[in-house]
């Protein structure tokens, strides 16, 4: 079988089966004139020989017959993984002792770590997991509907510090309160700590959200947001709100007795949003979007169960139909942009169709349809429901209400304040800090009303707005001690460490809005509602610690806009109107923004404005 075996021969010389190995030196010893020390490893190398072309003819062509003369064509040591027989022994032991460092040290790594892991999970936050998948989700949920989330939080903190641990909606959770926890949280970039959605939002407002968009495409889009919705973009749209804010105003409540403020204040935002902010006019759209917002609301916070009847599937085809109602518009306001026929400041979503990236890419289709939902999904509650905890407040003490107003009656036309100086004084004495503010807010708006009818102009302008100082006080405490947003999640992109504790990578982050804003070495009597806190020069409020617009990279795009629409309504209502609770003892739920229980029911009437 000589032919065969030559064959066998052929294919070790090409392809070795053991192609290397060690060998170590027993005693001093030379080799090509150099020196080799006695223990020192050789290394041996086969095909080194193998595909010697000086060995070997065309080595790499597969040739039995050149071993056919092995004296002509192999000289001794050239075909070393046949002829090495007798050093077999040694080559395996020595493999043998290689394969076992390399197993030792990938068994050791593991070992370490392991270690390394138990070492930090040690470091874990204090706290309780509570029961499997819900955690601690259904008590955490259930004070919040009771507006107790604050003391849930709290009484954690009592127990096992200002960082803790905890599970909410299925996820293992960090909860970090205080000023170095929020600066943390809210002032991470997303490398650290990303901003995440539930499913629910995901699927119902869209992947591609400002949460949803990688590094450039989150700094295109909120760029084009930013520099429609910064101040000095915002003056030139104040005239314009306030016609839109007074029209809406008469056309509702003009003739009632009583109104839902909640109701009421939702509706009025929805509007000024889409006209102002998106450009979008007829009543019908308006309409029919604010029917399906509303379903999309809800499924924002619904189970995800998607099938027929379901809340979440109501809120699936709700997104449906706002698509088919916006992607015209969209298709018809990128046509006028090519012809020149429409300015692209017009409107935000006008705007967002215009802008392009350093590289002329514009904001794609997706972008554009999922920041429109989410912009609604941001705006409408939360400030809807500032300025329900505005006509709350207002309407808490209809007697120095009617007791403010009766001094406008008795001196209309005085000059500085629309409220006779002595009564004034006396009230403010006799008042508490509550009853303070509402004076003070009556008082600051008569005035900017009357001055502007002394002046014959009709509609408030930036410099009035400006001039609502106190007014907006009074919005800041209110949102310092029931915040719109009660905090909300990031997920560890990487295995972190704050405080000494650690977070695993892909656990929850929770921060809250109350952990300092109600903190008393942060404000004074923090449970006392004290607009004035906000005008104290000499005291200013320390960084992350008032946080009602979050902070940090993802910092609320609209807070300007809202204290522009807000300050405009308020205005327009404490002006015309007055109103007292139908249900005095109206409690706050949290679900999870802060409403009124019973969605605020007013009695209301036109006061005169003469
Ligand atoms: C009183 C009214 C409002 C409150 C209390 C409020 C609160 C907040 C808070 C706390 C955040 C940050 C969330 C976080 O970092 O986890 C936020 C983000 C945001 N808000 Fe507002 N907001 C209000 C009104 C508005 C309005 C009117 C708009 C749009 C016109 C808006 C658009 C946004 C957007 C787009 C974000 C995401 C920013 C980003 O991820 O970079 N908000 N808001």
């Amino acid at each position: 079988m000589k032919y065969t075996w030559r064959v066998a021969q052929e294919i070790m010389k090409l392809t070795p089966s053991v192609s290397s190995n060690f060998k170590t030196t027993i005693k001093d010893t030379s080799f090509g004139g150099f020196d080799i020390p006695k223990g020192w490893r050789v290394f041996w190398f086969a095909p080194a020989t193998h595909l010697d072309e000086i060995i070997f003819e065309e080595p790499e062509k597969f040739d039995p017959s050149r071993f056919e003369n092995l004296s002509k064509y192999v000289l001794p040591y050239t075909n070393i993984s046949v002829r090495d027989q007798s050093d077999y022994n040694t080559k395996y032991k020595d493999m043998a002792v290689l394969v076992l460092v390399a197993i030792t040290l990938v068994f050791l790594s593991f070992v370490f770590k392991l270690f390394r892991r138990n070492r930090k999970v040690e470091y874990l936050p204090r706290g309780s997991l509570g029961f499997p998948l819900i955690g601690e989700s259904l008590s955490f949920v259930k004070a919040q509907k009771e507006n107790r989330g604050e003391e849930w939080i709290n009484e954690r903190i009592s127990k096992h510090g200002p960082v803790f641990k905890t599970s909410l909606m299925g996820f293992p959770t960090v909860v970090i309160t205080g000023q170095a926890g929020n600066k943390f949280v809210l002032g991470s970039d997303s490398d650290v700590l990303t901003m995440t959605q539930p499913m629910t939002v995901r699927r119902v407002v869209g992947d591609c959200t400002l949460t949803g968009l990688s590094k450039p495409r989150y700094k295109l889009v909120k760029g084009a947001m930013m520099s429609f919705l910064k101040p000095e973009s915002l003056q030139s749209y104040v005239s314009r709100l306030d016609e839109i804010v007074n029209a809406h105003i008469v056309s509702e409540i003009k003739e009632k007795e009583s109104i839902k403020a909640v109701d009421f204040m939702k509706k009025l935002t929805f509007d000024v949003t889409f006209t102002i902010l998106f450009g979008i006019d007829g009543k019908s759209p308006k309409e029919a979007m604010f029917h399906d917002f509303d379903q999309i609301f809800k499924a924002v916070w619904s189970v995800p169960l998607n099938f027929p009847g379901t809340i979440f599937h109501q809120g699936l085809q709700a997104r449906s139909r706002v698509i088919s109602m916006i992607l015209p518009i969209l298709m018809k306001r990128k046509q006028e942009l090519l012809d020149g026929t429409i300015n692209p400041r017009n409107d935000l979503l006008t705007w967002m169709l215009a802008v392009r990236e350093e590289n002329q890419e514009p904001i794609t289709r997706d972008e554009l349809i999922d920041n429109f939902i989410g912009i609604v999904i941001a705006s409408h509650d939360t400030t809807s429901i500032l300025l329900s905890l505005m006509m709350w407040k207002l309407a808490r003490d209809p007697k120095i209400v009617a007791k403010v107003r009766e001094g406008n009656h008795v001196h209309p036309t005085f000059a500085s304040s629309f409220l006779s100086f002595p009564m004034y004084i006396i009230l403010f004495i006799v008042s508490s800090h509550y009853a303070k503010s509402i004076i003070s807010i009556i008082s600051e708006q008569m005035e900017i009303f009357l001055r502007k009818k002394g002046s014959g102009e009709e509609k408030l302008a930036w410099t009035d707005l400006q001039s609502m100082k106190y007014t907006w006080r009074v919005a800041q405490e209110l949102m310092r001690i029931i915040p719109p947003v009660f905090g909300n999640f990031r997920e560890a992109a990487k295995d972190l460490y704050f405080c000494g504790c650690f977070i695993p990578k892909g656990w929850q982050v929770f921060w809250v809005s109350h952990g300092t804003q109600m903190n008393e070495d942060i404000f004074e009597n923090p449970k006392v509602f004290d607009p004035s806190r906000f005008e104290n020069p000499t005291k200013p409020i320390p960084p992350f610690t008032y946080v009602p617009f979050g902070g940090g990279p993802h910092m609320c795009s609209g807070n300007e806009f809202a204290r522009v629409e807000i300050l405009t309504i308020i205005h327009h209502m404490v002006t015309k109107f007055e109103w007292s609770q139908v249900i005095p003892d109206e409690t706050i739920t949290r679900q999870p923004l802060p409403y009124p229980s019973m969605g605020l029911p007013i009695n209301i009437k036109s006061v005169n404005q003469s």
